[in-house]
């Protein structure tokens, strides 16, 4: 397995809101995507990236990632109730042969590929088999 640029770090928020204020206006990160809903998956959604040394984005994202009720996410919060660092998400550039390589491995992969936030396939994989970290993967947008 050759694993391809780490894409995002997500991360986990009672409150779209107060996380966006923090890492935009503490943290001087800029806001990418403003907040959107990808309910199919129980999720509220943004993107901040960081600033380079020329102040341009760094490529460094991070997903902000506010449960919508009811879903996987929203019992996560409930086990983790400050919220924070959730998931980690690689690119690999073919999403059915890093997923048959995964499973060859003896990897739990959790469910089949679905549209991610990206616009490109992704899945995720069980922490357990990933070292304690929920691993997700997904296909480099062409042109990348
Ligand atoms: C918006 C789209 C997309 C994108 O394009 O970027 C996203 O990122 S969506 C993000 C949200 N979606 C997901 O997380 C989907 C995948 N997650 C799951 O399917 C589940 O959350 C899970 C990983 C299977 C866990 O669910 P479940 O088994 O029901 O929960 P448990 O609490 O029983 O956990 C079992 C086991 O796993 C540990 N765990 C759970 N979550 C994490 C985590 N985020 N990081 C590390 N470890 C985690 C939990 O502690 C349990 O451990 P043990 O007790 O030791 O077994
Ligand atoms: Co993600």
């Amino acid at each position: 397995m050759k694993l391809g640029r780490l894409n995002h770090v997500g991360v986990v928020t009672a409150s779209m809101d107060d996380c966006i204020a923090f890492w935009r206006d503490t943290m001087g990160a800029e806001v990418i995507h403003a907040p959107f809903d990808m309910s199919e998956q129980g999720v509220r959604i943004a993107f901040v990236d960081t600033p380079d040394a020329d102040g341009g984005n760094s490529g460094t994202q991070m997903e902000l990632i506010e449960p919508l009720p009811g879903g996987a996410i929203a019992a996560w919060l409930e086990k983790n109730p400050g919220g924070g660092q959730h998931h980690l998400c690689f690119e690999v550039p073919d999403i059915h042969a890093a997923k048959a390589e995964l499973e060859a491995m003896g990897k739990r992969v959790l469910g089949e590929p679905r549209m991610g936030a990206h616009g490109t396939l992704i899945f995720f994989v069980h922490p357990r088999d990933m070292q304690g970290i929920l691993t997700e993967f997904m296909e480099t947008p062409k042109g990348h």
